[in-house]
């Protein structure tokens, strides 16, 4: 592999200065020297002139630019923190300056769908797993860069920027992007596991963001901790199901980007896709909260490719299956609820 001189001392890049980018920007910042990619002019000058985005103070170090190839060109490594949504754009307007010397992470949380041009998942009515990309799949059908990364675990964005205790999982199958990504993020306040299960840990944040928006939902109906612990390890269940389905390893499921982001995300009023749910139950409609929240909510599209992928499949997902009849069918969340008790689930662990 050609290899280009070294990252040690080389600015470390960033792209998409969301929440979960300027979280982790802070931190890298810690160590590196941060060049930022972002995609509105506005955003860069407010970077490299007030050192704030969207007026909260990040670090002076940090700067912004609007160029992919000065970014590929100053940096070996570099995270990609937009949401899924963008991704495929994104990575192919720096895919032409990228190459097999480049070490690329991503932090993001949902899925791609694989269609032939021009066809949309309610043409194809059922998928299988070709049709759905992980991001580290979309970077490796978009570039030739080889050595791969992502970044999962339970990591409230306003959490870590707050400078709060946490970890991360960095994960990949070649162990040199473990060792950068724990050298670069590793801090007094921000541990870095690794783990070669890359689609595993994908999955798991991905996946988790389903559970979360249903926790959310229970807790807009006011009901208490025994339904919540019950829908996490029948939501914890779920996700090892389907993460295996799509070729996930359990032993991620049960790590700190699976079950640690599942707690986190169930519980926290942080959360957009707790979020999402919590209004669901409080009476908003999905096009309303949608159209009002500023920031991403990548459960709500991973719940309608996980319905379609299940259906494919001829299996079930009961929760997801559930949650999607309330997102898209105008089905009662109490009705789905109702439904979930009655479920005939009868073994209590049956995937160990
Ligand atoms: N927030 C969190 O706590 C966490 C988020 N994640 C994951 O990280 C990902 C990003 O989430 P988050 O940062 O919260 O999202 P935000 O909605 O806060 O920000 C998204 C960012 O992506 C940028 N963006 C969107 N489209 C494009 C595009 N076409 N080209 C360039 N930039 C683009 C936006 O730019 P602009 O400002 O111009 O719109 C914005 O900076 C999601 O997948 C999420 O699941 C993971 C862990 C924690
Ligand atoms: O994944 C997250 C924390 O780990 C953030 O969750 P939300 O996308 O629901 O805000």
């Amino acid at each position: 592999m050609t290899s280009k001189n070294s990252s040690k001392d080389k600015a470390v890049g960033v792209v998409g200065m969301g929440s979960f980018g300027t979280a982790i920007a802070n931190i890298l910042s810690e160590k590196s020297k941060v060049i930022a990619f972002v995609r509105r002019a506005e955003v860069m000058d407010e970077i490299n002139q007030n050192h704030t985005v969207d007026g909260v103070s990040i670090n002076p170090e940090i700067i912004a630019t609007q160029d992919p190839e000065m970014i590929a060109g100053a940096c070996n490594t570099i995270f990609f923190m937009v949401p899924s949504t963008a991704f495929q754009e994104v990575i192919r307007q720096f895919s032409p300056f990228l190459y097999p010397y480049h070490l690329l992470i991503h932090g993001t949380k949902g899925l791609c769908l694989n269609l032939p041009t021009g066809k949309t998942l309610s043409d194809t009515g059922k998928i299988s797993r070709e049709n759905i990309l992980t991001m580290s799949e979309v970077i490796m059908k978009e570039t030739v860069v080889v050595r791969i990364g992502c970044l999962a675990g339970p990591n409230l964005a306003k959490e870590l920027y707050q400078g709060q205790p946490a970890a991360t999982v960095v994960a990949s199958k070649y162990n040199e992007v473990i060792l950068e990504g724990q050298r670069l993020l590793r801090t007094d306040k921000f541990q870095v596991y690794g783990n070669s299960d890359i689609v595993g840990v994908e999955l798991s944040g991905v996946l988790k963001n389903i559970i979360a928006i249903a926790a959310g939902a229970l807790a807009g109906l006011g009901l208490g901790e025994n339904a919540k612990g019950l829908l996490i390890s029948r939501g914890m269940v779920e996700m090892i199901y389907l993460g295996n389905a799509l070729g996930g390893s359990l032993k991620s499921f049960i790590g700190l980007a699976g079950i640690g982001d599942l707690v986190t995300t169930c519980n926290s009023t942080l959360s957009r896709n707790y979020t999402v749910g919590y209004r669901l139950a409080k009476g908003e409609t999905l096009d309303n909260i949608m159209n009002t929240m500023e920031e991403v909510a990548e459960g709500v599209n991973t719940v309608k490719l996980m319905k379609t992928f299940v259906e494919g499949k001829g299996t079930r997902a009961p929760i997801t299956e559930n949650l999607y009849k309330v997102l898209f069918e105008d089905l009662k969340i109490e009705e789905a609820l109702q439904y979930l008790m009655k479920y005939p689930f009868s073994v209590d662990v049956d995937f160990l």
